[in-house]
């Protein structure tokens, strides 16, 4: 495909995800229907596609859309303004031959951008950004314009991290040391073809976000004790518990969530049990509540969700991560420990909650940590709560 052509591919995927379908399944939809592309030009397109949902404002700004609706979004103007934001003219790739899109003359708006619309963020969103972040509010929300790093964990079951970089360089991917995390590396060069190599299918890594391995890293010893998975979902949490020796029940309020775990787990030579009523094998040493939350910290990677989550849907998620919480206390043993950790940013997902859950059940806030995109991550963060009984 032509430049151009990846471009009119990219403007029909978006113009699909505002017409209510999800990026993704919008992309393998476009992708089925395009045997003539190839593996560079799906990836071509799918940049372009996330690219534009991580600036979605000011692109459909530059484009000329003005502060429309996500419904109401065009993908030609908004790929177009997202050329311009870039500083590139879209007449170079706008030019109407072959499958290339019909030829843009339009020019950029006049004025000044609006701050919020500049910030790619929502009108709602920036005064709880700026709320929960402080002075930080404004480089967070400048990296969740970008894509994010590609990270991936040494399986210390295995490898260590020394090792395993010495063997993604034999397989051609370049790497470096996370500084977040002792078992992260960062793909320094191109991550193409990176879990279908030979180190992948022997289990030496995960990907995992640097920011989800230093959460792991800061959890208290747990060597032999049995700690319960609440909000499994695909496991990536139960592993590295697992890598931390702890012996892992997993549950998932959806229990399809699950269905990787098996696989995962025996790639990874670790051993975790599946649980539909985990209150049968209570009471548990610790719980992981990695609850369900707006994902605004890893809005990098699912930058559609940005756009859209509303006051009403976080209000619910807020309703059930107090939920959750509850929960795991009635699960756990005297003396033991819930990990609540979110990946989101906003203090109502975060310390506002451990904090009402300290309150209403009289535990002890032992450890608080977060991490933002400012220390080359996702967002994410961490409170320990324990039972007073200890
Ligand atoms: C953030 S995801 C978990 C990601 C997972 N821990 C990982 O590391 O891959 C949250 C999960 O919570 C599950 N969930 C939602 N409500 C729940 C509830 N009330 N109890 C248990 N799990 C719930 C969702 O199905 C989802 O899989």
């Amino acid at each position: 495909m032509t430049p151009g052509a990846r471009v009119q591919a990219a403007i029909e995927v978006l113009d699909r995800v505002f017409a209510g379908a999800a990026a993704e399944r919008a992309l393998t939809g476009w992708a089925r229907g395009a045997r003539y592309a190839g593996s560079k030009d799906r990836a071509a397109v799918r940049d372009h596609v996330f690219d534009a949902l991580r600036r979605l404002r000011s692109a459909a700004w530059l484009g000329g859309l003005g502060d429309r609706p996500f419904a109401a979004l065009d993908g030609r103007a908004v790929m177009a303004g997202l050329l311009i934001g870039r500083g590139e003219d879209p007449a170079t790739l706008f030019t109407g031959e072959g499958h290339a899109p019909a030829r843009w003359d339009a020019a950029a708006p006049d004025g000044p951008m609006p701050e919020a619309v500049a910030q790619d963020c929502p009108d709602w969103l920036l005064p709880r950004f700026r709320a929960s972040l402080g002075e930080d509010a404004a480089p967070v929300l400048a990296h969740l314009r970008n894509r994010a790093p590609v990270v991936l964990r040494a399986n210390r079951l295995r490898i260590t991290r020394d090792a395993l970089a010495e063997r993604l360089a034999a397989e051609g991917v370049e790497t470096a040391p996370h500084a977040l995390a002792p078992d992260a590396l960062e793909v320094t060069g191109s991550a193409r073809g990176l879990t279908g190599g030979v180190a992948f299918a022997e289990g030496l890594f995960e990907m995992q976000d640097a920011g989800s391995q230093a959460l792991v890293a800061q959890l208290p010893h747990m060597t032999g004790a049995h700690v319960l998975d609440l909000c499994a979902g695909g496991g990536g949490k139960s592993l590295a518990l697992a890598a931390r020796g702890a012996r892992v029940t997993a549950h998932d309020a959806d229990r399809a969530r699950m269905r990787d775990i098996p696989a995962r787990a025996a790639r990874a030579g670790a051993s975790i049990e599946m649980v539909d009523d985990p209150s049968a094998a209570a009471p548990f040493d610790a719980i992981v509540c990695d609850v369900p939350c707006s994902g605004s910290g890893s809005w990098r990677r699912a930058p559609e969700a940005k756009w859209r989550l509303d006051p009403d849907r976080l209000a619910e998620l807020t309703r059930t991560q107090d939920a959750i919480l509850d929960r795991a206390v009635s699960l756990l043993r005297p003396g033991g420990w819930i990990a609540y950790m979110t990946c989101s940013l906003l203090r109502e997902e975060n310390d506002a909650r451990a904090d009402a859950a300290l309150a209403r059940h009289g535990l002890r806030l032992e450890r608080r940590w977060a991490c933002t995109p400012l220390d080359g991550a996702d967002g994410f963060h961490l409170s320990i709560l324990r039972d007073k009984a200890a």
